[in-house]
């Protein structure tokens, strides 16, 4: 039952957007140092917290969590579209592990997931399937959300029944920090983009373009401090990695989702972070082995990545 930890935001604009070439040359390392950390690791099983962005989940059935026993990435934004290799039994004991702790998920065998899953699949590893992947959404994009509360204690359930496990499990986080994409809301779409919010049909070509350049075009005027969307903020990115980094993840329980929307609405994705660190910490004391973050307005993020292990146990004297 060893563990490691890599949480990450992830951003569809990473391949599309260039930051000035020192940062760019930042977050290629300090996302080379992650793969190292998982490459070193060597996990027989990933279980990844992540989110959707009306790419595989929609309101004809919203669930606040879903644990996929069989799921496949969709390849939005250029990202791998394909089958990730799942333990069904795995994913069928999370799920009976949550629900046993009063956190009510929802179990999918055709679950379809987006860039926020294959993004850091495929950073971590070059492929989705390289790895089994039991993979856990959690709902941040489509509101009404519950308290972020019910992450720390999915986290905690989904951590107390890995524990139990023979392999070496990767925990995933994929999200945050604070940015305000221009994603849809379905109090606000336009009739056709709404009615697609509901039914997931596939966007049109020209919807797809729109959506491409609509967030290019968003991600430089923020970069050009023009955009009238909610700017990114450092400083409580960077509070929020000091609480993961110091274990008081009850602290956030404390956050209201009003307080979390004031950072923009991706910040909800911080729920991901949540769920991983606290299955971790479910498992035993942690330390954080790496941590980089800078808020980068090309990519519309407040960009971080981090990776733990579980507290090394002085043997005193
Ligand atoms: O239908 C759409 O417009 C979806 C757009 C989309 O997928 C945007 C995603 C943005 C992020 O993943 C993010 O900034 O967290
Ligand atoms: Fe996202």
């Amino acid at each position: 039952m060893p563990f490691a930890l890599c949480c990450m935001s992830h951003s569809p604009l990473l391949d599309l957007n260039q930051p000035s070439p020192d940062l760019q040359a930042e977050v290629t390392d300090a996302l080379k140092r992650a793969r190292t950390f998982v490459d070193e690791f060597a996990p027989e099983l990933v279980v990844t917290f992540t989110p959707d962005h009306y790419n595989g989940f929609f309101y004809r059935l919203m669930p606040p969590f879903c644990i996929g026993a069989a799921a496949r990435t969709v390849g939005d934004y250029g990202t791998a579209a394909g089958p990730l290799d799942v333990p069904r039994d795995i994913a069928a004991g999370c799920a009976e592990a949550a629900l046993a702790a009063e956190v009510d998920v929802s179990v999918s065998y055709d679950m379809e997931l987006d860039h926020a899953t294959a993004q850091p699949l495929q950073i971590l590893f070059g492929t989705l399937d390289a790895c089994p992947v039991v993979p856990i959404f959690i709902n941040a994009a489509a509101p009404p959300l519950g308290p972020v509360t019910r992450a720390r204690r999915l986290g905690e359930a989904v951590g107390r029944f890995l524990a139990g496990r023979p392999e070496r499990i990767l925990l995933i986080g994929s999200g945050g920090l604070s940015h305000d994409p221009p994603v849809p809301a379905l109090g606000t779409a336009p009739a056709p983009l709404a009615e697609r919010l509901v039914s997931g049909r596939e966007l049109t070509a020209d919807e797809e373009r729109r959506k491409v350049t609509g967030a290019i075009a968003e991600a430089a005027a923020l970069a050009a401090r023009s955009s009238s969307r909610i700017d990114l903020c450092p400083d409580w990115d960077r509070a929020f990695l000091g609480i993961v980094g110091s274990g008081g993840l009850d602290t956030i329980d404390g956050w209201s989702n009003e307080d979390i929307a004031r950072h923009g609405s991706g910040a909800q994705e911080i729920r991901t972070w949540v769920a991983a660190y606290s299955a971790l910490a479910a498992t035993g004391p942690y330390e954080i082995t790496d941590r980089y973050y800078h808020p980068i307005p090309e990519y519309i993020a407040g960009f971080a990545v981090t990776t733990a292990l579980p507290a090394t146990r002085s043997t005193g004297s």
